[in-house]
């Protein structure tokens, strides 16, 4: 019974990856929120939604083997196949079992150099493909359905006109709770803004709040974690400095600590999804609360990425770290980056272990690294 089925669902499959998605700017969405209607928009969503899933799904099917055998990944595949105009709703744990996928493929008998490429290669573009697809799915129900947006002024997830100073200070907050709740201290925050635009006024930009605050989040429980934990807790831990500034292309957050900083051959590791990818604390309270499944860093990079933004950390071992993110100031110039199935992210997936190209690996720029621009 399900013969024809899947045939007709391997059949979709093919037909819409072979559309480009297509890459909105986060102005076009704000225009879009305002002036567009809801069946324009539903219009839109059916076949870009489609794209952009049966995309990233013919990447799928390349994954190493052994990746593909884990049960995990095979029910993220599966619950992909079975109904592809429904699935997102489904979705909502996907990261958890791709990485439940990644601890079985490590503890089954490992993976080699080249897998572990790709697998870096691939889980960057399916997690950034499945942040567009959920910015474009809230989008559509906060703005044409009754899903309520966080304050008058928003657009969709959307702020016009997001207040930087603002998003720093709540992730600072909620960071300080948690550090202090476990370690019963934490770090002051020394923050400088510098608007170098309009100056003297504050620092506003078109953002969506709620992916710069994962962001901050995830770095301020970083920087807390290692000056507490480098400095101990009995005497003053040094400040987290943070410094925002506005210039006419580029916004810049940059927060620095002096927590010790890591080499750079464990700082590549902190972005790898192998590496970090571990078992979930026990969610029992005893665990420090800094820890999650370890995709905290990957994941905020992909966060800063999607709107053609980029998050970088500069580490002195044995001092302290920098942590610097990047993001558009001028939103016609924050256009979505989204993964493209081509021969060449084909050729990508399915190339075997290179021959060396230097006598010793550069760390942090990967050896015949997967993605040109990395
Ligand atoms: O690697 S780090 O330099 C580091 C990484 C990212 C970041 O945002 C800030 C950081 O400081 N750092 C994380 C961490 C956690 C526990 C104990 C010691 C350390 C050191």
């Amino acid at each position: 019974a399900l013969g024809p089925f899947v045939g007709t669902v391997a059949k979709k499959l093919d037909h819409y990856s072979q559309f480009q998605p297509s890459s909105l700017s986060i102005q076009q969405y704000l225009d879009f929120g305002r002036n567009g209607n809801a069946a324009s928009s539903f219009e839109f969503l059916r076949k870009e939604l489609l794209v952009r899933l049966a995309n990233i799904m013919q990447e799928i099917s390349l994954l190493p083997p052994k990746l593909l055998a884990t049960p995990s990944s095979k029910m993220v595949s599966g619950c992909f196949n079975d109904q592809l105009q429904v699935i997102l709703k489904r979705h909502a744990h996907v990261v958890e079992t791709m990485a439940e996928g990644l601890i079985e493929l490590r503890e089954s008998d490992g993976v080699d150099i080249a897998a572990e490429r790709g697998i870096q290669y691939f889980l960057d573009r399916f997690y950034i493909n499945r942040i567009s697809i959920r910015m474009l799915q809230n989008q559509h129900l906060v703005v044409f359905g009754n899903v309520l947006p966080e304050s008058p002024r928003h657009v969709g997830c959307i702020d016009p006109a997001c207040d930087v100073e603002s998003v720093v200070l709540d992730a600072f907050e909620n960071a300080k709770f948690l550090c202090d709740r476990y370690y019963l201290t934490s770090p002051m925050m020394k923050l400088e803004m510098h608007n170098m635009v309009e100056k003297g006024s504050p620092i506003n930009i078109v953002a969506v709040p709620s992916h710069l605050y994962h962001i901050m989040f995830e770095l301020f429980k970083n920087a807390m974690r290692a000056t507490l934990e480098f400095h101990g807790v009995d005497d003053d831990p040094p400040d987290i400095k943070v410094y925002v500034v506005k210039g006419s292309e580029d916004l810049s957050i940059k927060i620095s600590d002096r927590g010790g900083g890591v080499s750079r051959t464990v700082l590549e590791r902190l972005f790898n999804y192998m590496y970090s990818t571990a078992p979930p604390p026990p969610r029992d309270g005893t665990q420090a609360p800094l820890a999650g499944y370890g995709y905290g860093l990957p994941l905020s990079r992909l966060y800063a990425r999607y709107f053609q933004g980029d998050l970088f950390l500069v580490s002195m071992e044995g001092y302290g770290t920098d942590a610097c993110i990047y993001m558009k100031a001028v939103p016609v110039e924050a256009s979505e980056v989204l993964p493209i199935y081509s021969t060449s992210s084909r050729r990508l997936l399915t190339q075997a272990a290179q021959v060396a190209d230097w006598s010793h690996p550069i760390p942090g720029q990967g050896q015949n690294s997967r993605d040109p621009r990395r």
